[in-house]
């Protein structure tokens, strides 16, 4: 730990290939495992940091796991298994509503892949939100028991995801940022988008074009105060872009299974 540091760094990772990426299902909250392709991209991406000698004194977790794998993974290629980690269901997946399960093409087909758009990227605009009584609604999961009722979502946009993970951004990974310490966070693909449009003041119509792709670190440089002084993917970029590509196309009513 090192309170007078000027400079942070500070690595976001996104999951690896689950199954209902695999599949192109609407995922949310749903807590799909991995794929091998997914677990294969989680020790790549333990590899890419351990060569950008990256040393880790705690990583952030979502409460799913796909993202717990995924971390678990990478750290035991970086031979950092043993670091503290803290799980905190704010780091989940934005949280699809009555989309999660439906086939993204499939949707899109039926309804437009402009709409399919809008529930997907738009920073405003929820998907259909769930009934208290379904079974996919958080409240109803034992994994969410000490959370209030009222705090679980029944559905959210980026702006909900956003303003669930900034009060755990201002009140725990911030302050231990300030305090010296090199954090992982390992999520998911919209939750680490609404920390990105945080971090870099992405525009709200800027945001919807912009795509994480599975596992690959993502790389910021802050200053003392937290301001981005750049941010980098570690890989090959052409493979990156593409990956990128093939995350904004998944909505398409063309796309075809992976
Ligand atoms: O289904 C989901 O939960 C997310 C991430 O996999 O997908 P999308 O990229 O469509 O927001």
């Amino acid at each position: 730990m090192d309170g007078i540091k000027s400079t942070h760094t500070l690595v976001l990772l996104r999951h690896g290939e689950s199954t209902w990426n695999k599949e192109n299902r609407f995922t949310g909250w749903t807590d799909v495992d991995l794929t091998d392709k997914g677990r294969d991209e989680a020790r790549k991406a333990g590899r890419l940091m351990r060569d950008a000698a990256l040393k880790f004194d705690a990583a952030y977790v979502s409460v799913l796991r796909r993202a717990l794998w995924t971390m678990w993974l990478a750290l035991d290629e970086m031979n950092q298994l043993s670091i503290p980690f803290i799980k905190d269901w704010r780091l989940n997946e934005r949280h699809y509503g009555a989309l999660q399960g439906l086939n993204k093409a499939g949707t899109a087909k039926k309804l437009g892949d402009e709409q399919v758009k809008i529930w997907r990227r738009s920073y405003d605009t929820p998907p259909p939100a769930l009934d208290e009584g379904d079974p996919r609604f958080p409240g109803n999961d034992p994994l969410y028991a000490s959370v209030p009722r009222a705090q679980l979502p029944r559905a959210e946009c980026l702006r909900d995801t956003v303003a669930r993970f900034m009060p755990l951004w201002h009140g725990e990974i911030a302050p231990q940022i300030r305090s010296g310490k090199t954090l992982l966070i390992a999520a998911h693909g919209n939750s680490l988008r609404a920390l990105v449009k945080y971090l870099d003041r992405v525009g709200e119509k800027e945001i919807v074009e912009l795509n994480i792709p599975t596992g690959v670190p993502l790389v910021y440089e802050l200053d003392a105060d937290l301001h981005p002084l750049g941010h980098r993917y570690l890989g090959d970029p052409a493979e990156i872009a593409a990956a990128q590509a093939a995350v904004a196309a998944q909505g398409a009513a063309g796309t075809q299974h992976q």
